[in-house]
């Protein structure tokens, strides 16, 4: 429901807000957080896009403030959103004219709420010192995006002069995993010291002067900052060493290498979160962020900039080859676009890129990307593998992991693959277990998820006893609402602030042949619950009928979302959840991860099966 209150007062709309909350529901004033976003005409449309998107992955109520026309009369025109036209939240629009455009603070202050933390956003130009600005000063944490103003390098000076605990950059936030990817890639053998290091990209790349900055102030070595051709976005990053470098190259969209001296060259995952994408990651977190403020303030400072292009400094073997060398372009830095949620650059369209092209869009639409492997076994593997380097990576960055496993067909096979890996005992020591859905059984009940985890291996993971969360056991119906209530506050326990169950790195899910995850069944309530973390579940239509279910926005919180299925008897289960959205027939098109959605298939549940016998048969008749 919208609801346009032209020419109004805070009052009124306060007033209206109230009556809307009454009838349509209390959905705002249970959340958490307000999110103020502050803009000009121009952005508003595109951010509030984005900032709504943002708070159906970390709930917030949104307060917009827009600074309109500054000539003529003071005027404030209101707008109400809530229902389905505000997401998870309400969203509540003020657009000042004349005068008033300068009082914002005043205009905004009654229609905060007593108790919620209040984020501030700024899509587009901040002001020079945004904690100290009216509007900056009431939030606790400060969001500005340096790559989407026209000077991103001047932002990020001021962003440093002015910095205050609690000041954060969307331009930092994009380079996440390009940081855990270097850390992790640092934390394995040999620990050779770093000398020098080199990062090139697009002139104006707020992320790579941030990546730069971030490695001068943590290695304390001197770092370069190339320039390749305008839109090419951050190319890559080289760490040099004396037994050979590290090159984090950008090989195409979303795919990156990664070569090391001594181990084959790695293909990586390395998409660029979208805007929404990261500013849910900033929600999700109320603290200061040390790291970037260090890397600001200390690293920035110290990075050398080369006058010399990324091609030329390519062939005199300075920074890796290749992607240096990509065209020229004159589209806007990778921040910018990443804001007007357009892609890093255009790809060039070929016959053997179709599939790729056809799987990026569907990834765009929300039904994540596919990994095929040709069997359970190989699938399992698979995971396992990308869970560990996942998993590491994230210690490296923030010093604790959070995984949640899934439990039925794939959960044990997956946890075997685990424990066969080659596990650093320093790094897993941070990883914290859970579980995305548990039957109400007795403990030790063979038909437990974590019983048949132990059954696999989980015992041969180093990770101690007290980080492994199994939700609570059980056995009758009258103990569930407690058992519901026990595990929400072990969640909570490591919630972020703000947030009711830890921010999971990576979340694992089954999905039957009904398509349910966890123990989200099609067509039941607890699919669309939004106030609690974990549901209690009766009645389940797959035995056993007592459990306890992860909710949507729980897992939906997580950086990562992987769908582990295997057979053919899933295979239309998965086809259908991927080409929609938010079906409640089918419980597995409502899951996605902030950051990544990845559908971990083998070849039957892809629906490939019969392609491959065909194809097997055709080879075997030739
Ligand atoms: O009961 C459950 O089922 C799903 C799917 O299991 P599968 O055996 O059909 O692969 C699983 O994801 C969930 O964790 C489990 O409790």
């Amino acid at each position: 429901m919208i609801v346009d209150l032209p020419s109004t007062t805070t009052t009124d709309i306060s007033k209206r807000l109230i009556a809307l909350r009454h009838s349509v529901g209390a959905m705002a004033m249970g959340r958490v957080l307000t999110l103020l976003l502050v803009t000009d005409e121009e952005l508003a449309d595109t951010a509030i896009e984005v900032a709504n998107d943002a708070t159906r992955q970390h709930p917030a109520r949104i307060l917009v403030l827009v600074r309109a026309n500054r000539r003529g009369a003071s005027r404030l025109d209101g707008q109400i959103r809530v229902g389905g036209d505000a997401g998870a939240s309400e969203i509540v629009i003020l657009r000042l004219f004349g005068e008033m455009a300068d009082h914002g603070a005043s205009v905004v202050t009654p229609l905060l709420l007593p108790d919620s933390p209040i984020v501030a956003w700024w899509p587009g130009e901040p002001p020079a010192d945004v904690a100290a600005s009216p509007l900056g000063a009431m939030a606790r944490r400060r969001i500005t995006d340096a790559g989407a103003c026209a000077k991103p390098a001047t932002q990020l000076r001021r962003r440093a002069k002015h910095y205050e605990p609690g000041d954060t950059d969307l331009s930092w936030t994009r380079i996440t995993r390009w940081r855990g990817l270097l850390a992790a890639a640092l934390d394995e053998p040999p620990h050779e010291p770093v000398t020098s290091a080199a990062v090139v990209a697009e002139p104006g790349e707020a992320s790579a002067d941030l990546i730069a900055g971030w490695l001068a102030q943590a290695l304390d070595v001197p770092v370069q900052r190339v320039n390749s051709a305008q839109g090419t976005g951050i190319v890559s990053v080289r760490l040099d060493r004396a037994d050979g470098p590290i090159d984090l190259v950008r090989a195409d969209e979303g795919l990156s290498t990664l070569a090391q001296p001594g181990r084959p060259t790695r293909e990586v995952a390395l998409s660029i979160p979208n805007a929404a994408e990261c500013l849910a990651a900033e929600l999700r977190r109320l603290d200061a962020d040390e790291v970037y403020a260090a890397s600001l303030t200390d690293g920035l400072p110290e990075v050398t900039r080369r006058t010399v292009g990324a091609a030329k400094a390519a062939r005199a073997g300075e920074v890796p080859a290749g992607p240096a060398e990509l065209p020229d372009s004159d589209g806007p830095s990778m921040s910018a676009r990443a804001l007007q949620g357009r892609k890093p650059r255009e790809e060039v369209p070929s016959q053997t890129r179709l599939q790729e092209q056809v799987d990026a869009a569907v990834a765009e639409a929300g039904a994540g990307t596919v990994r095929e492997s040709a069997d359970p076994d190989s699938l399992a593997g698979a995971v396992a593998a990308a869970l560990v380097s996942t998993l590491e990576a994230a210690v490296a960055v923030r010093g604790v992991a959070h995984v949640a496993l899934t439990g039925g067909s794939m959960g044990a096979r997956t946890m075997g693959a685990l424990a066969e890996q080659d596990l650093s005992s320093e790094v897993w020591s941070q990883v914290h277990i859970w579980w995305g859905d548990e039957r109400f059984v007795p403990e030790g009940d063979a038909d437990r998820n974590d019983q048949q985890a132990r059954d696999a291996g989980l015992e041969r993971l180093p990770v101690p006893a007290a980080n492994v969360h199994s939700a609570p056991a059980g056995s009758s119906e009258d103990e569930l609402g407690e058992a519901a209530a026990r595990w929400a506050s072990e969640l909570a326990i490591h919630a972020p602030e703000g947030a009711r169950s830890p921010q999971f790195d990576v979340v694992l899910l089954g999905v039957g042949p009904d398509a349910h995850v966890a123990s989200l069944f099609p067509d039941r309530p607890e699919l669309h619950e939004t106030d609690r973390g974990c549901v209690p579940v009766t009645d389940s239509p797959k035995p056993p009928p007592l459990r306890l279910s992860l909710t949507v926005p729980a897992i939906n919180a997580a950086e990562r979302v992987w769908l582990v299925v295997a057979g053919a008897d899933k295979a239309e289960a998965v086809r259908a959840a991927r080409a929609t959205r938010d079906d409640p027939h089918l419980p597995a098109s409502w899951v996605r991860g902030t950051a990544e959605t990845m559908w971990w298939l083998d070849r039957a549940a892809a629906g490939n099966e019969q392609a491959a016998a065909g194809n097997d048969q055709a080879a075997a008749g030739n």
